[in-house]
């Protein structure tokens, strides 16, 4: 099979120069040199090459076996790592993302609490477009309608689209689906009219909350999964400046310490967990199950009633203002940190997210980054909590993990 030579030699290859120690750079007889190794982030283990690797060295025939498992193993080699740029006072995301052939690229909302790649579009009233890029599916010569599709969303912020759909090519970071699901509003609310820079949302929760009838479309992220070294994406948002969304690995430089993985419900259609509790500034750790999402797309940190209460009594001057739907305080005064329990983990938000954003331009008054979540029935942890952390979405296993950075 010269064909699974060829590829195994690639592989190979690829693999020994992983391995290959750099040549002397700039000693001198007398001098001494240190070389710092930096593992790359993007290698991931797998024993037949390994082993396959060992008998080419040495010139030994491959077992037929084994040839076959370096084969498969060889397909799975895709990654993904794409930049998310923060808008301002971190309200979202945004994140460039190539659609059609030639390439339109749009910068999307990137939502791991809904399913619905939507997008602005050559079809989105005049009206309704106000500075946003749109999609024009008719000059793509790899869109075809979905025909009889149409999709409609709420959220819970009140916002909604709704529109028809086209199969297409998309690129996020590197990592191409070539039949995707492009939903093209018809209709977009106020809300997403008057937010200029957003031409969309990519959504990355589970594709059984998709709202495409009468057939559901897979999101981005599980129709690439298959073809990714690893099932699984990370979020690693940042305060104030760009961070990143990776598919298929993870970048062992991006955080500090160990991950901690924690199980998720998906049964609603969410990264769906619990926290074992949540400390307020240096008081002490309160033990307790709460029931959230990890939600990119959603701005703040949405907790119990209880929990909220207990945080803004901490904070002099804070009260609940009706006319603002939540609390605010002093800008000036100085918050407790927040921190979050993932099993024996602590992620700390720092205060300083949580001064969110002034409630006008005088800028005494500020409105907190931690509100109720009341009516929602779970916690939503949003970008307040969400930048203080590098988060792991095993589609895999089904799991979170959380480590701070
Ligand atoms: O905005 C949404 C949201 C996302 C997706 C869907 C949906 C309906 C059908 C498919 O997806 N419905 C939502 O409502 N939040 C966050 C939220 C809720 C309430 C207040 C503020 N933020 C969902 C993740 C919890």
């Amino acid at each position: 099979m010269p064909a699974l030579t060829a590829l195994l030699t690639a592989a190979l290859a690829a693999g020994a120069l992983a391995g290959t120690i750099p040549p002397r750079i700039g000693t001198t007889d007398k001098g001494t040199a240190s070389l710092t190794q930096v593992r790359n982030p993007h290698f991931v283990r797998h024993g037949p090459l390994a082993l396959a690797k060992a008998y080419q060295k040495y010139g030994a025939p491959l077992p037929e076996d084994l040839k076959v498992a370096v084969a498969n193993i060889v397909q799975k080699r895709t990654t993904g790592s794409v930049v998310t740029t923060p808008q301002q006072y971190d309200v979202e995301y945004l994140t460039p993302v190539s659609i059609g052939t030639p390439a339109q690229t749009l910068n999307l909302d990137v939502d791991t609490g809904s399913s619905d790649l939507w997008v602005f579009s050559s079809e989105t009233p005049k009206s309704e477009v106000s500075g946003q890029t749109v999609y024009t599916p008719n000059k793509s010569s790899t869109a075809e309608k979905l025909a009889g599709a149409t999709w409609e969303i709420t959220y819970g912020d009140g916002s909604s689209s709704s529109g028809d759909v086209y199969m297409d090519k998309v690129t996020v970071g590197g990592l191409t689906v070539s039949a995707q699901a492009v939903e093209a509003a018809k209709q977009v609310s106020d809300e997403f009219t008057s937010d200029s820079q957003n031409d969309g949302l990519l959504g990355l929760a589970f594709s059984t909350i998709n709202t495409v009838q009468p057939t559901r479309q897979k999101t981005f992220f599980d129709n690439a999964k298959s073809a990714l070294n690893s099932p699984i994406f990370t979020a690693d948002l940042k305060a104030g400046k760009p961070g990143h969304y990776n598919f298929g690995y993870i970048d062992t430089g991006a955080y500090t310490g160990s991950i901690t993985y924690t199980p998720v419900d998906n049964s609603q259609g969410f990264w769906m967990f619990t926290s074992s509790g949540y400390a307020i500034g240096s008081a002490s750790f309160q033990s307790t199950s709460i029931e959230g999402i990890a939600d990119t797309g959603t701005t703040l940190l949405l907790l119990p009633d209880s929990v909220v209460t207990a945080y803004y009594k901490q904070v002099s001057g804070a009260k609940y203002d009706s006319s603002q739907g939540g609390y605010v305080f002093p800008c000036s005064i100085t918050l407790p940190n927040f921190v979050v329990g993932i099993g024996s983990t602590r992620i700390t938000v720092p205060a300083k997210y949580i001064n969110y954003a002034p409630i006008d331009s005088t800028g005494r008054t500020c409105f907190g980054g931690v509100q109720s979540d009341s009516g929602i029935g779970f916690a939503i942890y949003g970008d307040i909590a969400l930048k203080a952390a590098f988060v792991v979405f095993d589609g895999g296993k089904t799991q979170l993990g959380w480590a701070s950075k």
